[in-house]
């Protein structure tokens, strides 16, 4: 499966030297690239780093970085390749064979790449008396030299084997830049190394936005994939090393990022063909949402979406689960002791603990997921009843797969049915499932939907809640029937930070079901348990200034308050409940060809939501 020795930089990780290395070589790296700083600031020798990583099992694929060496005006000439003796003395004692020469940045640097080719040459004849190598990158800040092209021009000047070229993603693809021709201009025993990093798009000096906000394959916009794909037809054969200079990464948990850098190289090295993966499971939509409650809540859930059309349908055949049905349509209430539900309910409350999905293939869907690092989970089950596949998601939640076979028992099976529910108020499917996550979490969510379930991350929404803004990414399915808005605050007193917060972590934050006529089911919601959101009359006057709508339909709108909107891919109607016990809350939607999921809408209906929370506790 796995065709790349796996590496990561120090640098990308929190804490000391040895607990980046435990890190690493827990979660099943091959190796590390050790940051001079993290050397630095250890209390151990070279000798014992060494003896340390031997004993994880892991390798030390590289030291760096040794700055501002070549083309330097002659007075530096001697003192840098000293400087470079000095830590060939260390990567001797440490085991690192090479070391990573970036370009120079010095404003006293010399444009003259037959210099710098020469300054290498001496330098790589060092390296080599030693049995070391000098790998060369081309930082894109290099004040000469800042694309790979020029770095390998030098290279092939200085022309000596213990020189070659070393290839890092960021530096190429933030400036625009490809690895395209790469096979046919570097011979693949001069790539020397190969480090990978994505990274949100921004417009900002490289610099910064290097040092600050890299993350990992799969989290950021850049076309590491394609990258990937330039380097494995290069015939490279070395290791995929990430280097991560990011603020958040600096802070996190070591095992979690570690966790999360693995998977994303083993899912980048079969985007880039160098690996099979089974394929994404192809979404056909949700199958159940189970919530973990207990005997206080149930009644209340079960008032709440009763008030919203759904109809009692059945009670499991050996545990405290009760089936909630309306149109396609399935809710879980489970309140059985000594299960995941109850596991979740004392940690979260109230909440919604798994999210069963239907697709093409369960048992491919978990192959790819096992191959990706996760976690599969078996619930206890009574004899006869369904087993379901399933695996953790990264706050502990289970998602579920089922495909047609077993979709079509699992009721009859598992559950005392009732007779089939009536129409309710018209609902007919889930639309989409929202989450709130802690911000320094919105990565680790990322990469689990679109690597394990190749779903496709939409531009990110900005939206002002009364109390700060909230940030909101749509991982949504290629067949757009399932659908995860991930929210995240910065803030802790916006509804998503408090909820946050306040319900120790992530966890689904609004379930949105689909109808094909929303003025319809909303008169027919029960007014008093179904708790609709109120929206501000000036909403109205907005919306009537931005389209032009029938007086009519704007009346509609405002009586029964209504959303409202449209874009090229068609018009969109919305509704809210208030949240459920200050957590989670229902939105019902209607779709007519419109494909986002009402940003525009969002700040309003944030806003009516802290009104209605300020209403309750004054
Ligand atoms: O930010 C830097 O200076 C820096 C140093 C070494 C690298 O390999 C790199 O990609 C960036
Ligand atoms: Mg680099």
């Amino acid at each position: 499966m796995s065709r790349f020795r796996k590496s990561i930089a120090t640098v990308s990780l929190s804490g000391t030297l040895l607990e980046k290395m435990q890190a690493a070589a827990a979660v099943g790296f091959d190796g590390i690239e050790i940051f001079e700083h993290d050397l630095l600031n250890h209390p151990g020798t070279p000798a014992e780093v060494r003896q340390i990583a031997a004993d994880l099992n892991l390798t030390i694929t590289l030291f760096q970085p040794f700055r501002d060496f070549e083309a330097m005006p002659e007075a530096y000439r001697q003192r840098n390749l000293d400087r470079a003796e000095r830590k060939f003395d260390v990567m001797c004692e440490l085991g690192a064979p090479q070391i990573l020469v970036c370009s120079n940045v010095q404003d006293i640097a010399l444009n003259d790449p037959a210099r710098a080719a020469a300054d290498l040459h001496a330098m790589a004849e060092r390296a080599q008396a030693r049995q070391l190598l000098v790998g060369y990158e081309a930082l894109a800040w290099g004040r000469y030299v800042n694309r790979w092209r020029q770095a390998w021009d030098i290279v092939q000047q200085a022309d000596h084997p213990a020189l070659g070229l070393i290839l890092d993603s960021f530096h190429t693809l933030a400036v625009g830049d490809t690895l395209d021709g790469l096979h046919e201009t570097v011979p693949s025993d001069k790539i020397f190394f190969v480090q990978l990093a994505d990274s949100p798009r921004k417009s900002m000096d490289v610099l910064s936005w290097s040092r600050h906000y890299r993350n990992f394959p799969g989290q950021g916009a850049l076309p590491v994939p394609e990258f990937m794909r330039e380097v494995v037809q290069a015939g490279y054969q070395g290791p995929l090393s990430l280097e991560i200079f990011n603020d958040e990464f600096r802070a996190a948990s070591a095992h979690l990022i570690a966790h999360d850098g693995l998977r994303s190289l083993v899912w980048v090295e079969a985007e880039a063909g160098a690996t099979q993966l089974p394929a994404p499971p192809e979404f056909l939509g949700y199958e159940f949402l189970e919530f973990a409650v207990d005997p206080n809540s149930a009644p209340a859930l079960e008032r709440r979406v009763s008030a919203l059309g759904f109809e009692r349908r059945g009670e499991h055949r050996s545990k405290a689960v009760t089936l909630y049905q309306q149109g396609n349509i399935h809710l879980i209430l489970n309140s059985e002791p000594d299960s995941h539900a109850a596991d979740f309910f004392q940690v979260h409350g109230p909440s919604v603990c798994a999210i069963c999905l239907r697709v093409d293939d369960a048992a491919r869907a978990m192959q790819r997921a096992m191959a990706l690092l996760c976690t599969a989970w078996e619930e206890r089950i009574g004899e006869g009843e369904c087993r379901l596949p399933a695996l953790r998601a990264p706050d502990g939640m289970l998602f579920f797969f089922v495909d047609d076979e077993l979709a079509d028992r699992l009721y009859r099976t598992d559950f005392h049915l009732s007779r089939p529910p009536g129409p309710g108020i018209g609902l007919l499917e889930v639309d989409h499932v929202a989450q709130a996550v802690p911000p320094d979490r919105l990565g680790s969510f990322m990469l689990f939907y679109r690597t394990v379930f190749g779903l496709e991350p939409e531009t990110i929404h900005e939206i002002p809640d009364p109390y700060g803004l909230v940030s909101s990414l749509a991982l949504v399915s290629p067949s757009r029937r399932v659908a995860f808005p991930v929210n995240v605050s910065e803030s802790r007193r916006t509804g998503t930070g408090r909820f946050v917060n306040a319900l120790s972590g992530a966890g689904v934050h609004h379930i949105a079901f689909t109808t094909a006529d929303l003025q319809q089911a909303v008169v027919a919601v029960d007014e008093k348990a179904g708790e609709l959101l109120d929206i501000p009359e000036n909403y109205y006057d907005d919306l009537d200034a931005r389209f032009l709508l029938p007086g009519e339909e704007l009346v509609t709108l405002r009586r029964l308050n209504l959303l409202y909107d449209q874009d090229s891919s068609g018009t969109f109607r919305q509704v809210y409940t208030n949240t459920f016990e200050d957590r989670f809350f229902f939105e019902v939607v209607q779709r007519d060809g419109y494909t986002g999921f009402g940003a525009a809408n969002a700040s309003v209906r944030m806003n009516a939501l802290a009104a209605r929370q300020a209403a309750r506790t004054n």
